[in-house]
């Protein structure tokens, strides 16, 4: 048995039947097959519904005919089928005008007649590549996308009247449309990726993806690959090349959640991809056009985000272009009744049951509850309230307010009892003990648990934490 051939399925129109065999010849062992035909609507009916690697086509049917008039118009209708095709266009030598009209249009590449053989496969060769490439980006955007689906609530309205959500309402609304990059401050839980996800809805990006990357949920060790992406053989375990999300979301909105967690070393690097509008890949040589407009939100304070021990503050002038500032709950508690109002009929509605009635004592102490969870905190307490309602009104004791741990000192800390060995009852009291010791920042009690901030929600969500 032969060699296998690298690329699928050629094209080649021409009604030169010398110039099929000919072709057919020279090509076949680089493709599966070659399917020729004497007119364009021959072709396309040869191999509709099929994808061509490459479609070799002719400028001129029409018997003496020069001008390629009839090549281009087959070019136009091949693409309008197909605008990802690959079209090698095959002109009469010296036709230098038709070849550049024909690249214009979007053919890929062209050959002129009579052909060398070598350079007749060399082109179609590259054509098939790129054709190829193109393919596994996509498939990758695809991947990518998909696998960066908004966080369990992220998608509901930002809601609060206070005085400091009717300025980040308005901020949002100033910035969206404009190309600014915005960064987002608050400590964990006051609605960031809300604020991101607003941002990237009213802006003139909306119908591209928004991309999410949470540097506080990767491991240190693979942000660089994640956001710039690697070619095969960067390093041991790139086996094929890799678009990283900064590529992915060409087009879009990138979300740079935790960007406090970004590195030191990537700074600069991510500081190169704002700055050229372009990203190298890890183990690439040559950059690639990236236009992405960047969201970025981290829960360090002002304060610390201007430290430049901690962060690059060349880097943080490209990013807060716009900052937009999210008070904690505590000093926004005129929200706490419209939070609770809608979270109540949220999951009301969600389980399939009346929405509880709360005493005004409940409405009270969930007003003057300190939050250091923030409006995540105060959804799951409201979440667990109307699972376990029964037809009283709630009273204050039926949310799980205690007294507020602030942050402590580690060592305050009590160790789990070791009397307690229900898997499920220890893992909740370690991770609630966990969030109180950090002042229920996430990023924190995620590494004191050895859990990344996506398990540490997941397991927070399953407890009701
Ligand atoms: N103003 C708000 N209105 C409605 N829901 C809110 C609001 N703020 C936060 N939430 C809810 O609180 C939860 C946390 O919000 P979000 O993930 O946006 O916070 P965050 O600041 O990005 O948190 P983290 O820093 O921990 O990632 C979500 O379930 C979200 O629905």
């Amino acid at each position: 048995m032969g060699k296998t051939a690298e690329f699928d399925l050629c094209v080649v129109v021409d009604d030169d039947e010398d110039i099929l065999t000919a072709a057919r010849l020279l090509l076949r062992s680089q493709f599966t097959e070659i399917v020729t035909a004497r007119a364009p609507d021959e072709a396309i009916a040869a191999i509709a519904g099929r994808s061509a690697d490459v479609v070799l086509l002719d400028a001129n049917f029409a018997r003496g005919a020069t001008d390629a008039a009839e090549g281009l118009a087959w070019l136009d209708r091949l693409l309008a089928i197909d605008p990802e095709l690959i079209v090698v266009m095959i002109t009469a030598h010296a036709g230098v005008n038709v070849a550049v009209e024909a690249m214009k249009r979007g053919a890929t590449d062209f050959v002129s007649k009579p052909w060398s053989n070598e350079r007749l496969v060399a082109t179609v060769r590259t054509a098939a590549s790129l054709r190829r490439s193109r393919r596994a980006v996509a498939v990758e955007k695809a991947r990518v996308v998909a696998i960066t689906d908004p966080a369990p609530g992220a998608n509901t309205p930002l809601i609060g009247r206070s005085a400091a959500m009717a300025r980040v309402h308005s901020l949002i609304a100033r910035a969206a449309p404009t190309e600014a990059n915005v960064l987002v401050l608050g400590e964990n839980g006051t609605g960031k990726e809300i604020v991101a996800r607003a941002l990237h809805a009213q802006s003139l990006r909306a119908r591209q993806p928004m991309l999410t990357v949470d540097l506080g949920a990767i491991a240190t060790e693979l942000i660089d690959s994640e956001l710039f992406g690697h070619v095969k053989g960067a390093f041991t375990d790139a086996r094929a090349d890799r678009i990283g999300r900064i590529q992915a979301a060409d087009g879009g909105t990138l979300f740079l959640d935790e960007i406090g967690n970004l590195p030191l070393h990537l700074q600069p690097k991510l500081l190169t991809v704002l700055e050229q509008r372009q990203v190298t890949p890890v183990g690439a040589n040559r950059p690639i056009p990236v236009d992405i407009r960047v969201i970025a939100a981290t829960n360090m304070t002002p304060q610390t985000m201007r430290d430049d021990r901690h962060f690059r503050q060349d880097l943080l002038f490209r990013l807060n272009t716009v900052e937009i500032e999210l008070p904690p709950l505590r000093d926004r508690r005129e929200d706490v009744a419209a939070l609770v109002d809608h979270f109540l009929d949220h999951y009301a509605r969600r389980y399939n049951r009346r929405a509880p009635v709360l005493s005004t004592g409940a409405r009270a102490a969930l007003s003057a509850h300190d939050w250091p969870g923030n409006v995540r905190a105060l959804r799951h307490a409201i979440e667990r309230a109307v699972i376990l309602a029964g037809d009283a009104p709630l009273e204050a004791e039926d949310f799980p307010l205690g007294t507020v741990t602030p942050r402590v000192a580690p060592e305050a800390v009590v160790a789990p009892v070791a009397t307690e060995f229900n898997l499920e009852r220890v893992e909740r009291r370690l991770v609630e003990e966990a969030l109180k010791k950090h002042g229920y920042n996430i990023s924190m009690a995620a590494t004191e648990l050895g859990l990344s901030r996506a398990a540490l929600y997941r397991r927070m969500e399953k407890h009701g934490l």
